[in-house]
């Protein structure tokens, strides 16, 4: 990655030594909630780039408040608690929401008396009904799928200190926005957000979702890995699916497992990889770290942003 010219790079290993004199708790406990959602998980990978990550995140968020103090004093205003808010992008099936299930376990112990709150972007994502009357049901998770208003509007309240803000829903397993379900963010002192557009700047707005976070991070890997990894999850949902009637995949499930993974490629090729190379990673050099990961998910490089 020769262009990258505005970052350090780091070897996992050279990345792992910068916080070798501290630690995070990582309890039997946070093990065990770790390996619940995703027993796959690499413990070392945890403990050599994540640990670190961790602490990089701490000292942000440390300045981070420093700073609204310093502000809210020259203007003369109280003191309030504004969320530091975190954004995770990267390719359809990369890793963000396993990535961002990991930083919200680990942040969690490490920032004891904090709130941390987790959503994901593709609940903004326009349900299948209107996906349709768009007529743009094969963009879905290309820009134009998404209600980038209500998103940003969104994180515009949650910055601004409301109690109780709404955030839609989406069920991978229904494939569709899930109606009247709905996350509440409740004035958290950290926000993680994930999502393929956490970098990307909406056609029709004015404003960044990344003007609202304070932290971005993009996950990257390899495309062919990317699509093994995709086929990989689409099975895991097809298994699943095999004993749910109301799971968008039971009839498919009940069908050609060979047809069906041969479906998940053409939609693989046609939808997500070119929403990757034309819309995801040309966002990938906005990020304030990027984490390339290699055969298994395992992490073999890390790039932090120099300006
Ligand atoms: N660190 C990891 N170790 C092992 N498997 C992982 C890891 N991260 C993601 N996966 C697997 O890769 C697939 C895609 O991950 P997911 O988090 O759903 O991606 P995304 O949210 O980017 O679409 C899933 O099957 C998940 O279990
Ligand atoms: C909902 C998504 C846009 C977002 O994906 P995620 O990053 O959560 O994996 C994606 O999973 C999707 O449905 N893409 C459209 C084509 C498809 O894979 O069915």
């Amino acid at each position: 990655m020769a262009d990258l010219i505005n970052y350090y790079a780091f070897k996992k290993d050279e990345w792992k030594d910068l916080y070798k004199l501290q630690t995070v708790p990582l309890t039997k406990d946070s093990l065990k909630q770790i390996k619940a959602f995703n027993d796959e998980i690499s413990m070392q990978d945890v403990r050599d780039v994540y640990v670190p990550i961790v602490h990089l995140l701490d000292l942000c968020t440390q300045s981070f408040n420093e700073w609204q103090k310093t502000k809210t004093h020259f203007l003369s205003k109280e003191d309030r608690k504004v969320p530091f808010i975190i954004g995770i992008s990267g390719s359809v099936a990369v890793g963000k929401s396993t990535t961002a299930r990991l930083l919200e376990v680990l942040l969690s112990r490490y920032f004891e008396d904090k709130k941390i709150q987790l959503i994901t972007t593709d609940g903004f994502l326009y349900n299948s009904a209107e996906l349709n009357r768009r007529h743009i049901m094969d963009r879905k998770g290309f820009p134009e799928s998404y209600d980038m208003k209500s998103l940003i509007n969104f994180l515009n309240e949650v910055k601004s200190g409301k109690s109780n803000v709404l955030a839609p829903v989406y069920s991978h397993d229904v494939y569709d926005i899930i109606p009247d379900k709905f996350d509440v963010i409740d004035q958290p002192d950290v926000l993680i957000i994930e999502g393929i557009n956490t970098l990307q700047l909406p056609s029709n707005q004015q404003i960044y979702v990344s003007d609202f976070t304070d932290f971005s991070i993009y996950i990257d890997a390899d495309d062919a890995l990317i699509e093994k990894w995709y086929l990989e999850r689409f099975e895991k949902l097809m298994d699943t699916a095999f004993q749910k009637p109301s799971n968008y995949y039971y009839e498919m499930a009940h069908k050609d497992r060979q047809k069906a993974i041969q479906k998940a490629k053409e939609v693989w090729q046609e939808i997500n990889l070119p929403n990757l190379l034309e819309n995801i990673k040309p966002t990938r050099t906005r990020a304030d770290l990027i984490i390339h990961k290699s055969d298994n998910h395992i992490i073999d490089q890390i790039f932090l942003r120099k300006y």
